[in-house]
């Protein structure tokens, strides 16, 4: 079947990218290892396998996660930061209130009140912009969405590219894109992961049943590169491994930056392609992610990429 749109634009532009990249190299010989390896068997990695999400089974849920996607970016320059303490402090604070979320709210959050929400003694990373996105989310979700983030699933006709695409239309802050060689370069990994955690949180059911789930790349963000380096999938020039080793920052919508994600993306549909004509078997790009991810998140010394982004 073919992909709704906005995950082809992801498909085709990162194909474009991995074809003329010079600092990163998706090696074929790489992918073929690991599907010769891993076999049959990718590890089933259980969404919320840690339990810090909140959960209801219902609208509150939706919400909960579209905030928590807004957000979802940039914790490396916190040492002590991580995804888990944002998941979690979202989920205790609307356990707390459970109007925490309610768009009239979401627009007038200040710095200190959100540190006090997440339990964060000190400033956020891009903590103006955290605001600004959250304020927008608020923002648009009262004027089109009659302030539910769940009306904005319900649009989406249980298809997951059209939500990804009615996210990136709606909230300019999830359009992650760049120009790569002059040409415009879609990634969208915070509205993909919204759709992700949907499926995931509502095991492909009510909020969470999409009919072409299957559309869905990687969510391109700093862990997956360094996993899939690791791997032998992705292979990077020396003066760009000296530039991450060192932990000096890839400035955003670099060559090197959108290469480090586009190539992760190529790189995990190619694999995907060769699961399904070797292994005979369809195994769906999310389910790649969360395991490449879990293997990321699990391994504290490897070393990643930073770029200083409100798009991952
Ligand atoms: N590709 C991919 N990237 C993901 C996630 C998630 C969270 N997914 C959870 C949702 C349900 C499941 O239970 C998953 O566990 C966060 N990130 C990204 O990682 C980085 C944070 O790293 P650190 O600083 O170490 O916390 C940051 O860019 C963040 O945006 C994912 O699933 N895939």
């Amino acid at each position: 079947m073919a992909s709704p749109p906005a995950m082809e634009e992801v498909r085709a532009t990162s194909a474009w990218v991995a074809s003329r990249a010079s600092h990163v190299v998706v090696d074929s010989s790489g992918i073929e290892r690991v599907v010769d390896t891993i076999g049959d068997s990718i590890p089933k990695v259980e969404w919320d396998y840690e339990g810090i999400h909140y959960f209801d089974n219902g609208p509150l849920t939706v919400q909960y996660l579209f905030v928590l996607d807004a957000l979802n970016f940039c914790f490396w320059p916190d040492k002590d930061l991580s995804y888990d303490h944002l998941a979690l402090g979202l989920k205790e604070a609307l356990e707390k209130d459970k109007s925490a979320f309610d768009a009239g709210r979401l627009q007038n959050y200040t710095g200190p009140q959100l540190r006090e929400l997440l339990k964060w003694p000190r400033p956020l990373p891009l903590e103006d912009e955290r605001l600004r996105l959250l304020h927008e989310v608020g923002h648009e979700l009262e004027r089109s969405f009659n302030g539910k983030a769940s009306n904005l699933v319900k649009s989406s006709g249980k298809s997951a590219g059209k939500l990804v695409a009615l996210v990136t239309r709606h909230f300019p802050g999830f359009r992650d894109h760049s120009v790569y060689k002059g040409h415009q370069v879609f990634l969208y990994k915070r509205a993909q992961i919204f759709a992700a955690d949907l499926w995931g949180a509502f095991k492909g059911q009510g909020y969470g049943e999409f009919h072409d789930i299957g559309s869905i790349t990687i969510f391109a963000d700093y862990i997956v590169p360094a996993v899939l380096r690791q791997l032998g999938v992705l292979q990077y020039s020396s003066a760009l491994m000296n530039t991450i080793e060192a932990d000096n920052e890839i400035v955003s919508g670099t060559e090197e930056e959108v290469e480090l994600r586009a190539c992760s993306v190529y790189a995990v549909e190619k694999m995907r392609e060769l699961m399904s004509r070797k292994l005979g078997k369809q195994v769906l790009s999310v389910e790649l992610d969360l395991w490449l991810w879990s293997c990321g998140v699990q391994s504290p010394s490897l070393r990643h990429h930073r770029t200083l982004s409100i798009y991952y």
